[in-house]
């Protein structure tokens, strides 16, 4: 990172942002995180829970590999280092939706265990819940 590139707090609490949010009280922003084969069935759940977690008024947004690979990441591939790379966008950006208060639910193959180590250490060190799902 350039050297003249320095991190800018926001004005706005987490409290603050989830009294906007939903028919609930309190944070309950975090990322639950579906890892497995092409076809294991994380999309048929993530979506699902999506659904429910909306239905009962409680923000909710499915983030999937196919998809994210049409716009954010569609210029990578399926090598490690590629993986590697689309993993550790997709764990920032769930880690913003996070911090805003929405239950973030992304599924993605990420077959390395260091790659889904670092999604969690990038949530975890902004205090962010981070749930693996297997
Ligand atoms: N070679 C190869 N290997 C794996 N996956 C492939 C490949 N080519 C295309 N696809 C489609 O891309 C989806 C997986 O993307 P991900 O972003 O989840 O993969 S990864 O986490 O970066 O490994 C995956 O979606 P799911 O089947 O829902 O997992 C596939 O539809
Ligand atoms: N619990 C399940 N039992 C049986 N079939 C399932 C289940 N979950 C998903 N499927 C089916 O398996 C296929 C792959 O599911 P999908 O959610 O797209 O997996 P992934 O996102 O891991 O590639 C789909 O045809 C889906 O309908």
């Amino acid at each position: 990172m350039h050297e003249l590139v320095t991190f800018q707090q926001h004005k706005v609490g987490r409290d603050q942002r989830a009294a906007n949010l939903g028919h609930y009280e309190g944070f309950r922003g975090c990322t639950i995180w579906f890892t497995g084969l092409s076809g294991a069935g994380k999309t048929t759940l993530s979506f699902g829970v999506e659904k429910a977690l909306t239905k009962l008024g409680i923000p909710a947004y499915g983030l999937d590999g196919d998809n994210v690979r049409h716009g954010l990441c569609k210029n990578l591939g399926f090598s490690r280092h590629e993986r590697t790379e689309n993993i550790r966008r997709v764990a920032e950006v769930s880690k913003l939706f996070a911090d805003m208060g929405v239950i973030t639910l992304s599924s993605f193959i990420s077959p390395y265990r260091n790659d889904r180590e670092e999604a969690r250490r990038i949530h975890e060190s902004e205090s962010l819940p981070f749930f693996e799902i297997y």
